[in-house]
């Protein structure tokens, strides 16, 4: 897969440098690409942003240094029209289902607004050539997209085949299955006199797969109701049921 970044603040990205999509790009499996979306001006300044119009607080990111940022990077991938992200207040909420379909496609672009945005003409030229997807980290509201693509190329790029070394821990998670995920527990069995749900020192396998899915449906209710609502009865078993 080849991800293509462009943000004023490129270094914000080098966290991609570190763990395991850091492993991941050096062995070829992520080849991800951070750009600075002022080498994309032509004016000795470097302008990137101007007054909104119809005025309001803040600076809007100019159109044509993105066209510009946005073409170089379509151009370098030959592969099917890529999908444009691009981080928003206004965008559809990024889930574990939207991670896992990304993680499918070929090329992948990511847009970091900054100031109070990017000119709206840039989303509306970018259909020609891009799957355009405004999406939102949540729904609280951040200085730039930066750190809502942190967070979106690491929950993305673990799904890549080999990115995760056992995929085993791809399958438990929280929200694959529509619930929040059972507690965890290590050594030493004993801790500042706490210790751990008999159940898991019994080595029965099939009880301890039935007490952490009791957990996972009570920390759901208890934390995330609504998940419990959107969930598909076939995936409650009669034993949910009785829990
Ligand atoms: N999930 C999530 C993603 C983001 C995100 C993503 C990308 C950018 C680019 C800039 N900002 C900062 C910003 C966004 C909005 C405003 C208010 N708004 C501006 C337009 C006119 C009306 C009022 C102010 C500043 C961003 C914020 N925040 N939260």
């Amino acid at each position: 897969m080849r991800i293509d970044v462009v943000s004023i603040f490129p270094e914000y990205l080098a966290a991609l440098d570190l763990s395991l999509i850091g492993k991941a790009r050096q062995d070829g499996l992520l080849d991800l690409n951070v750009h600075d979306l002022r080498d994309f001006t032509t004016d000795r300044h470097r302008t990137v942003d101007d007054t909104p119009y119809g005025g309001g607080a803040g600076m809007v990111m100019k159109a044509e240094p993105w066209a510009q940022a946005l073409t170089s990077v379509a151009d370098a991938e030959e592969a099917a029209r890529p999908v444009l992200i691009v981080p928003s207040p206004a965008g559809a909420v990024f889930t574990q289902a939207m991670a896992y379909e990304l993680a499918e496609e070929k090329h992948l672009v990511f847009a970091c607004g900054r100031y109070e945005g990017i000119d709206e003409r840039v989303l509306e030229w970018a259909g020609e050539r891009f799957d355009v997807r405004p999406v939102s980290l949540g729904d609280y509201v951040l200085n730039g997209g930066e750190v809502a693509v942190l967070a979106m190329v690491e929950a993305i790029g673990r799904l890549v085949p080999g990115v995760v070394g056992n995929p085993e821990s791809l399958v438990e998670e929280s929200h694959s299955d529509g619930l929040l995920e059972y507690p965890v527990y290590t050594k030493p069995s004993s801790w500042r006199d706490r210790g751990v749900p008999d159940i898991l020192l019994s080595g029965n396998h099939g009880k301890i797969a039935q007490w952490r899915r009791g957990q996972q449906l009570q920390r759901t209710a208890a934390r995330r109701p609504d998940l419990l609502e959107k969930l598909d009865p076939t995936q409650l078993t009669k034993a949910d049921k009785a829990t």
